[in-house]
């Protein structure tokens, strides 16, 4: 089976400092990955270097199979990959429906001048709303980015990812700054994501991240340090080590 995501030999530095040393990962189709790792571990280098935002020094990417390692970001979209981020990234004076229309032209291959009237593309308004439907925002759809609430907002990217139909799906932190009720609804949402795509989520909160988990991978330095299935990468002795102390 062709692997949703290969990572081999991968290799940043910044300013002389290694941030990705030596990284190898491999994701099946549907899997549904954790990365943890303490803060400054390279997790989010790591989502920079598969989406295509940072180029890595040595190593490569293959996405389904093929070697999107020196593709720009809006090619790796097209072999099947979705990311959110880490900091909201939506346009806060546009409305719902605006930022996910702009998001939905971004996906066609003739790029549309995003300043034309919008009403003229009544389809992609359509589906728009059909997708903030998906993450129970239908009814707000023409409220303002700054007039939701964060978790609304959070809901708001996963829809814009979700736009893409991805085969392979990046969640930085995807319940950070969230209520405890926010959380919930968005952790429900993530668990309703088909099961064709595959998921790689980097999240600190780990009661949620454990029950998502299937597969762990634990980055530290930089590096790879543990990797397995939940119970093999919670019970090993390095991963005690660094979350523990012990
Ligand atoms: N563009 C950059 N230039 C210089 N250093 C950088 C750059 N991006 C990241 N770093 C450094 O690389 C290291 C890893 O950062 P990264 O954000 O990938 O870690 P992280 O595991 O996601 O951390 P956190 O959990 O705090 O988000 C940090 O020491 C950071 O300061």
């Amino acid at each position: 089976m062709t692997a949703a995501l290969e990572i081999k030999g991968l290799r940043k530095s910044f300013g002389g400092i290694a941030v990705t040393q030596d990284v190898s990962l491999t994701m099946q189709p549907g899997e549904r990955r954790l990365v943890i790792g303490p803060n400054g571990a390279g997790k989010t280098t790591l989502f920079g270097l598969i989406g295509g935002e940072i180029r890595p020094d040595s190593g490569s990417i293959r996405i389904f199979g093929e070697d999107v390692t020196k593709l720009p970001v809006r090619a790796r979209a097209r072999s099947g990959l979705a990311r959110t981020y880490q900091i909201i990234t939506l346009f806060p004076k546009d409305t719902l429906a605006h930022n996910v229309v702009l998001g939905l032209l971004a996906l066609l291959p003739l790029r549309l001048d995003a300043r034309t009237d919008l009403a003229r593309h009544a389809a992609l308004h359509d589906r728009a709303v059909q997708l903030l439907d998906g993450v129970g925002l239908a009814g707000k759809a023409l409220h303002r980015v700054c007039d939701v609430s964060y978790g609304e907002q959070r809901r708001v990217e996963l829809a814009l990812g979700l736009a893409q139909q991805p085969r392979l799906l990046l969640l930085d932190e995807p319940l950070a700054g969230l209520s405890q009720d926010e959380r919930v609804v968005v952790q429900r949402l993530i668990a309703q994501v088909p099961r064709e795509t595959a998921i790689l989520m980097i999240e600190h909160d780990m009661d949620v991240a454990l029950e998502f988990a299937e597969q762990i991978t634990v980055l530290h330095y930089g590096q790879v340090i543990v990797e397995g299935d939940r119970r093999t990468v919670v019970n090993h002795p390095r991963t005690r080590e660094i979350y523990l102390g012990h």
